[in-house]
């Protein structure tokens, strides 16, 4: 389902409800709720509500755990950090327990720490195939979601759920959750504003299959539901959308 809105702030805080409504649904049916959260701009204003009243009391946050979606590989005190960013906007500010937050860096090699989050995973899910209540997503201008890249091996992955590897382009290793584990989730929430988005949303939404190239396409919860949070500037290039 698509929603457009007119501001990031009202999209923010749909986001924002949809954050405490998982989590007290996920609490109540099994005692806990499990987050993936993501990275760049767009989730900004999301986490720095959630760190505020009248949210902010209203997420279990002693029954909440929290993984990344993707990285970049770098320290957790660079700017770059996507943990880096939860920290400042909102995990620095709520009362959850250091031991219930899972960033994704290590002191390993990028790929051996691809393995010590995926074992991570199988661990907190118990060895059942990692079921997050939440993931939350971005998109970038070319099509990309987590560190899903377009033209990249980790598209066609679909034994491991985590998985490192180097990008050429930016310089640099990313590390992500892969498609097959992202699909496995209750509900996938992206979000996405500004017109630079808006023809990759298009692509992604309403063109053609081709998930090489606008690798977003390639989430489709084998169970779960997606929902797109977008506002009119992102929107405006699509056919079918559902205005707030
Ligand atoms: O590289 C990344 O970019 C995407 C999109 O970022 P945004 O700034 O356009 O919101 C993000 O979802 C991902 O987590 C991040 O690592």
């Amino acid at each position: 389902m698509i929603q457009v809105f007119k501001s990031t702030a009202a999209l923010s805080k749909e986001a924002v409800e949809i954050f405490v409504q998982s989590a007290q649904e996920a609490v109540q049916e099994n005692g806990r709720f499990t987050v993936a959260l993501t990275g760049g701009s767009s989730p900004e204003q999301l986490y720095k509500l959630l760190a505020q009243a009248p949210y902010r009391e209203l997420v279990p946050w002693d029954k909440t755990y929290v993984f990344w979606g993707d990285e970049r590989w770098v320290n957790l005190t660079d700017d770059r950090s996507n943990a880096k960013m939860a920290f400042d906007t909102l995990l620095h500010h709520v009362p959850i327990s250091k031991s219930h937050i899972f960033p994704m860096y290590g002191e390993q090699a990028p790929e051996d720490f691809a393995l010590v989050y995926e074992k991570r995973l199988q661990n907190h899910f118990g060895g059942a195939a990692p079921r997050f209540d939440l993931v939350l997503l971005g998109m970038g201008d070319d099509g990309h979601t987590a560190s899903l890249f377009p033209g990249t091996a980790v598209l066609q992955e679909k034994e491991q759920m985590v998985q490192a590897y180097y990008l050429e382009p930016q310089s640099m290793y990313r590390i992500t959750l892969t498609a097959p584990c992202i699909n496995q989730a209750k509900k996938i929430v992206f979000m996405t504003y500004g017109e630079k988005k808006a023809k990759a949303l298009r692509e992604v939404l309403e063109g053609e299959r081709n998930p090489e190239q606008y690798p977003a396409q390639l989430i489709q919860p084998t169970q779960g539901e997606t929902l797109w949070l977008v506002d009119e500037a992102a929107a405006s290039l699509l056919k079918d959308k559902v205005s707030e």
